[in-house]
């Protein structure tokens, strides 16, 4: 009785939980998480991540990512300033504990895009997310998508592609994701997320609301 009602008060001093976004490279997470945030006003924030691979046509420094370069991630990695990091089809890419705290600071839904080593790294923080992967109906609708997207040279997209079979294998382990939401129309997955983060948005739109 006593312990519920401490777990549940520090929980509430904690924030809202935030949101790992996972899932294999073109399954929509960026698609997914970039409607939250515009629907979303003042209840979601996005833990922007450092990364070595060069930014895409219309990415912008310090909004989608932190663009370092090798040395700088290694040197910001040592002084103990990430989360997490891992090596993804040959980039470095990670979670900085000012980015997170960035979005903590505001009271925000802090959603972190992050690979599968990513997850398993923050299972071993005090983070305590809803961890959803998001899937794609067919490896062929992924193939379609992410060479339609346009961003990939053919040896990159190889690689993601390789790395989303394992990743779709992976996520099948039970009690790694909370949810796995399918992405095939779009509109009927963003439906989804929003049903499984219902509970922590209208946490902090009361939270907002009487502020
Ligand atoms: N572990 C980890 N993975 C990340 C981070 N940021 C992005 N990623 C993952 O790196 C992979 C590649 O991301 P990106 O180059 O933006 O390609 P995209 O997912 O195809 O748009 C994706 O699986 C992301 O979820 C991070 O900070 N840490
Ligand atoms: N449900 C969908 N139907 C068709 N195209 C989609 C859908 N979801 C995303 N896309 C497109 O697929 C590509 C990959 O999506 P993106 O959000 O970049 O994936 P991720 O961030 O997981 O790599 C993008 O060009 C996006 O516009």
């Amino acid at each position: 009785m006593y312990m519920r009602f401490f777990s549940r008060f520090f929980s509430a001093m904690a924030g809202p939980r935030p949101v790992v976004l996972s899932g294999p490279s073109g399954a929509g997470k960026s698609t997914l998480l970039k409607k939250l945030l515009q629907d979303y006003d003042g209840v979601f924030g996005f833990s922007v991540s450092h990364t070595t691979r060069n930014p895409r046509p219309g990415e912008l420094n310090g909004k989608d990512y932190h663009y370092v370069t090798r040395e700088e991630m290694q040197a910001s990695i040592d002084r103990g300033e990430f989360i997490e990091s891992a090596v993804f089809s040959g980039n470095m890419y990670g979670t900085s504990k000012a980015s997170v705290q960035a979005v903590k600071d505001q009271n925000l839904i802090c959603i972190l895009d992050i690979d599968l080593q990513g997850v398993r790294a923050v299972k071993n923080t005090d983070l305590n997310p809803i961890y959803v992967t998001i899937h794609p109906p067919s490896m062929s609708v992924l193939e379609k998508r992410l060479r339609d997207r346009k961003t990939e040279s053919e040896e990159s997209l190889q690689k993601r592609l390789d790395a989303a079979k394992v990743d779709m294998e992976i996520s099948k382990e039970p009690g790694l994701f909370d949810v796995v939401i399918v992405n095939d129309d779009l509109e009927d997955a963003y439906v989804k997320i929003k049903e499984v983060l219902i509970e922590e948005i209208e946490k902090v739109q009361k939270i907002n609301s009487s502020s």
